[in-house]
């Protein structure tokens, strides 16, 4: 190759990434993967290997949109051990090819991206399965994802409340002083009562039990992406109308599904293509693993965008 790929870094693509664009074109991805085939997308289950010795995760997450022309792969890592040191629990970079001659296109920070199609995921989760009328909110977490899922519902619902908790206390302050909502000191007191419900943690153990939960609410439950981790209880699971990004990803990776062994009612592109109905009244999980084609669609958006203006 005889040029340099263009490298467009997260303060760029916080510029140009903008929620409104993002989650419709998060919620066609969701639709177009659960198409399969027809959907023109391809993209394996991702490969995750530990890093035992540094109790880190690294992620290969491929994926081919024939619709969108994007073809990428995210390269991630996860160390729940940096939290608290200055380094993110989360870095990748995305790595974009021109899908008619394979060319390398460009390399972009993939963190913000990350952050950002995450919550736009349960964005397009919560307009489907949430209750029309949801007024209050809760988010367990005070991390990247619960200021992402913050700021992505916020489009979706007008909240009259919004209730934070996280195993530190001065975390979920730290959270309140910059994003307007109301510090809890017990998960079950933020989750009582609450519509919408983000569990956006590092638990490993759950932290949700079905007799909080008010009927009819909607959980977004982002994180326990292990086989051996769950943030919501086995009853939650069973009890609830399960959701998922991807089918085969949650048999695989998701200690929720697998753990529980509840039954996945529908893939979230299924409701968006119309080929599963939506149970609004039902008390409903969106289980999001982050699929690879949320990745290669948002990284062609911002490099779309990003060359327009050069
Ligand atoms: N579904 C997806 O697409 C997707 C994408 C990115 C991250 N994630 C997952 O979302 C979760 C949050 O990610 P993040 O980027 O916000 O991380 P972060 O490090 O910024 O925040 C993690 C949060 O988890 C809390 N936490 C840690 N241990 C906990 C425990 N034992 N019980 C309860 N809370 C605990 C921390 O206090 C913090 O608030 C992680 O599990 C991550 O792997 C999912
Ligand atoms: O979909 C993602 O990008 C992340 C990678 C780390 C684990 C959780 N899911």
């Amino acid at each position: 190759m005889s040029r340099l790929p263009k490298y467009i870094e997260a303060d760029d693509v916080k510029r140009i990434l903008k929620m409104t664009d993002l989650i419709p074109i998060i919620e066609k991805a969701m639709g177009d993967f659960s198409k399969g085939e027809d959907g023109g997308v391809v993209q394996p289950v991702r490969s995750i290997i530990p890093v035992e010795k540094h109790g880190g995760f690294f992620g290969a997450m491929p994926a081919y949109s024939e619709n969108d022309a994007a073809l990428a792969t995210k390269l991630v890592t996860f160390y729940p051990k940096n939290a608290g040191t200055g380094l993110p629990t989360h870095m990748a970079a995305i790595i974009l090819f021109e899908p008619s001659t394979g060319e390398l296109k460009s390399i972009l920070d993939g963190e913000v991206i990350t952050s950002m199609r995450t919550a736009a995921a349960s964005a397009v989760a919560t307009k489907y399965l949430a209750s029309e009328n949801s007024k209050i909110l809760c988010i367990l977490g005070s991390g990247e994802q619960a200021r992402s899922h913050y700021k992505s519902l916020h489009h979706i619902c007008n909240f009259e409340e919004v209730r934070v908790w996280s195993p530190t206390l001065k975390n979920a302050q730290a959270f309140s002083s910059q994003l307007k909502s109301k510090v809890c000191e017990t998960a079950e007191e933020a989750v009582r009562g609450a519509d919408v419900i983000v569990t956006a943690t590092f638990a490993k153990q759950p932290i949700v039990e079905w007799e909080w939960v008010k009927p009819g609410a909607h959980i977004n439950a982002v994180g326990a992406v292990n086989i051996k981790w769950q943030e919501l209880s086995s009853e939650l699971m069973q009890k609830s109308v399960v959701h998922v990004d991807s089918r085969e990803a949650a048999m695989k990776e998701s200690g929720d599904v697998i753990i529980s062994k509840a039954e996945i009612f529908a893939e979230i592109g299924d409701l968006v293509n119309g080929t599963k109905e939506a149970q609004r009244e039902k008390t409903t999980v969106f289980k999001s693993l982050g699929i690879a084609i949320e990745d290669a669609v948002s990284a062609k958006l911002v490099y779309d965008k990003h060359m327009e203006n050069q």
